[in-house]
């Protein structure tokens, strides 16, 4: 049964683009079984970010994953995640692939390990189109082109018929980025998409993305161990650790008003935001997570 998020449907008349309700994960392994991620609440609009911030292990891959359908077969969602109003858990394989396939979309932090070594840039990027939008090979490959152009690399390069190692980092995100809008999404999930490149071309990346949000009207995800970056680029914040959520709210109210130490510690421990300390104070993480006290109860 399909279950639509009717609470949301009665306050007005649009859902908002993604909901997750409760949605937690868990890792089946060794005969145990792991909560990886718990209870997490989000809501996105249409043209807004989302950050999701953590150390790594948190969680924000897999919170990311469970919301894409793309969970590791050992791993299980729960909840609810409601993708304009169609919770998106209750939809059998079929179902989900054909919306999660053209209208959510996702952004590896690693390019190289997303994009085929043996076939070419133009390969790559006309087959979801010939499956998703129906066009023709000759149809899909203009698109490419302008595509590509549309992320900053101008048509005159040529670079349909180059291979991935022959292009930069930052080269290789932007096609990452084309291929990603390229079916048309209403959402993006862009994990550490520019944890791989230097200051500058960080930047661009990231502005590229907000770019196309505004023009295209998508709402995105942005996935980051640094506060400093999601302080700049997200509308709202989660603050992940251990799978829990420790804080959320509007960027600029958490960073400026943080209510959990760990959030705090976090915040002086980012450079680009507030204060630097000649010394960069330790987290003591194990203060904070709930996991991380369990074991230590355990012991
Ligand atoms: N394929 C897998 N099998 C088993 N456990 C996994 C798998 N992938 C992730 N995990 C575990 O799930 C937890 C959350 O991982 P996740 O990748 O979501 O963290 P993250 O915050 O995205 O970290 P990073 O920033 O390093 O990517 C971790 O404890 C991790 O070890």
């Amino acid at each position: 049964m399909v279950t639509t998020a009717t609470d949301v449907t009665a306050a007005g008349p649009q859902p908002p683009l993604l909901r997750t309700e409760n949605l937690s994960v868990c890792i089946d392994s060794h005969g145990e079984r792991n909560t990886v991620v718990s209870d997490v609440n989000l809501e996105l609009t249409a043209g807004r970010t989302i950050g999701i911030v953590g150390e790594s292990g948190s969680g924000k891959s897999m919170t990311a994953a469970a919301i894409m359908g793309i969970l590791p077969p050992v791993a299980t969602a729960q909840g609810r995640v409601f993708y304009q109003g169609t919770d998106l858990l209750t939809l059998d394989d079929k179902a989900r692939r054909a919306i999660s396939g053209p209208e959510l979309a996702y952004i590896f932090q690693e390019p190289m390990s997303a994009l085929h070594p043996m076939l070419s840039i133009g390969a790559q990027m006309i087959r979801p189109m010939r499956i998703h939008l129906g066009l023709s090979k000759r149809e899909a490959r203009e698109r490419s082109a302008e595509l590509l152009d549309q992320v900053g690399i101008p048509k005159s390069r040529g670079l349909l018929g180059a291979y991935v190692h022959q292009l930069s980092g930052g080269m290789r995100q932007r096609v990452m980025i084309a291929m990603a809008i390229s079916c048309q999404p209403a959402l993006l999930l862009a994990d550490e998409p520019t944890t791989a490149l230097d200051a500058a071309v960080q930047k661009q990346i990231l502005e590229l993305l907000l770019d196309l949000r505004d023009q295209l009207g998508l709402g995105l995800v942005l996935i980051s161990h640094d506060l400093g970056l999601i302080s700049r680029y997200a509308d709202d914040v989660l603050v992940m650790l251990d799978g829990d959520v420790m804080e959320q709210g509007p960027t600029a109210d958490v960073v400026a008003n943080p209510t959990h130490p760990y959030t705090r510690g976090l915040i002086e421990s980012a450079p680009r935001i507030g204060h630097v300390p000649r010394r960069l104070p330790t987290i003591d993480r194990a203060k904070f997570s709930t996991r991380a006290l369990a074991d230590k109860e355990a012991r």
